[in-house]
């Protein structure tokens, strides 16, 4: 990233506001015709939150969660850490339970669990300085993905890149969209897609209006238009973030990665998953490990609250899949870029 590089243009929402004493949360599912916060007083309305998609995207639901922590513990009493460790483990376990998918949940947890084992009786103080150094250190790391990134990305590039990872999934700047930010302001992408993202528009509605703040012009596309669009020849990259990047670098991604990476491997198109570290998990072997989440079938029947399907259907909504490593040509973290991932290059880079 050159030294000029003004991330404050690119980077001014903020989905996640700590008060000291509540948790505020851009309301995503209002999003872009309303901008409103939620607050949440309690670890309970966090685990809402995130099971409802007020606050969505791995590194984002993470960060929310160690702040439901910290908001868990202003209700209890306890002399050390480790008591309060034994009295937080329920919120904690709800927090987790909200939604499976995202490995940035269950590892935010596990560190706010690992300070409190350790502190003394100012424990609170402990896990409020973790959950802000969470957060702190995932902005850090998108900045540094995006130069990484868009340091693959040849001058004068097409990118394409779907559902939303940018500022409103993680704690500002983004990671795929980090890199298309990054490479915009570098003058190596001249033309960004963004795919739509059906059932819940992550792309038409977060994705687009995001880059819009950044006066990034974005070119929605119909899900279904991508191998089309691919085949014109007006893409070099398509550019992903992750939920879960497993040890053999199969990586869960919001559902419609995987037929991406496949007809971008048939149009010779390159395919790249930008994920902080956090989003890396050496203990699950392959993608076939990965709990994928299956969502409420009626996220299909109406966009705003407008019916679009016919009544009395059923449906299946899952909302993640696997994009098995063959088909990805790099996985980019703040630690650094692999080429070709596989089991061996996962643990070279990774240990474990
Ligand atoms: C940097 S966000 C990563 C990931 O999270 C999103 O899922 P959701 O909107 O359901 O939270 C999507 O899969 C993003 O790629």
């Amino acid at each position: 990233m050159n030294a000029t590089f003004d991330f404050d243009r690119y980077d001014r929402i903020r989905p996640i506001r700590w008060t000291g004493d509540a948790l505020e949360l851009l309301d995503q599912r209002k999003l872009p015709f309303q901008v409103e916060y939620v607050r949440c007083g309690t670890s309970d309305e966090v685990a809402a939150a995130i099971h409802s998609l007020t606050v969505r995207g791995a590194p984002a639901i993470g960060i929310a969660a160690a702040w439901g922590v910290v908001l868990a513990g202003m209700k209890i009493e306890a002399a050390d850490g480790a008591e309060a460790a034994r009295k937080l483990e329920a919120p904690m376990q709800r927090l987790n339970d909200a939604r499976p998918t995202a490995v940035n949940l269950a590892w935010a947890l596990a560190r706010m669990r690992r300070v409190l084992g350790a502190a003394g009786p100012d424990w609170r103080d402990v896990i409020a300085r973790e959950a802000q150094a969470i957060n702190d250190e995932d902005l850090a790391a998108n900045r540094r993905m995006g130069a990484l990134g868009a340091a693959l990305i040849a001058p004068d590039s097409g990118v394409l890149t779907h559902c939303n990872t940018g500022s409103l999934a993680t704690a500002g700047f983004g990671t795929a969209l980090g890199v298309i930010r990054a490479g915009v302001a570098q003058g190596r992408i001249d033309k960004v897609y963004a795919g739509e993202t059906r059932p819940w528009l992550q792309g038409a509605r977060l994705t687009v209006w995001e880059l819009q703040q950044d006066g990034i012009e974005p070119t929605l596309i119909a899900d279904s238009a991508a191998a089309h669009l691919m085949k014109t020849g007006a893409v070099q990259w398509v550019v992903v973030g992750a939920d879960r990047i497993c040890a053999n670098g199969d990586t869960a991604n919001k559902i419609g990665t995987y037929q991406l990476a496949i007809a971008a491997r048939h149009h010779g198109v390159r395919f790249m998953v930008a994920a902080p570290s956090s989003t890396v998990d050496m203990a699950t072997p392959n993608g076939d490990a990965i709990h994928i989440e299956e969502r409420d079938p009626g996220e299909m029947f109406a966009i705003g609250g407008v019916r679009t399907a016919a009544h009395d259907i059923g449906a299946w909504n899952p909302v993640f899949d696997v994009t098995p490593h063959e088909l990805i040509d790099a996985i980019v973290t703040e630690q650094g870029v692999i080429e070709r991932p596989d089991a061996a290059a996962m643990k070279a880079a990774f240990g474990g």
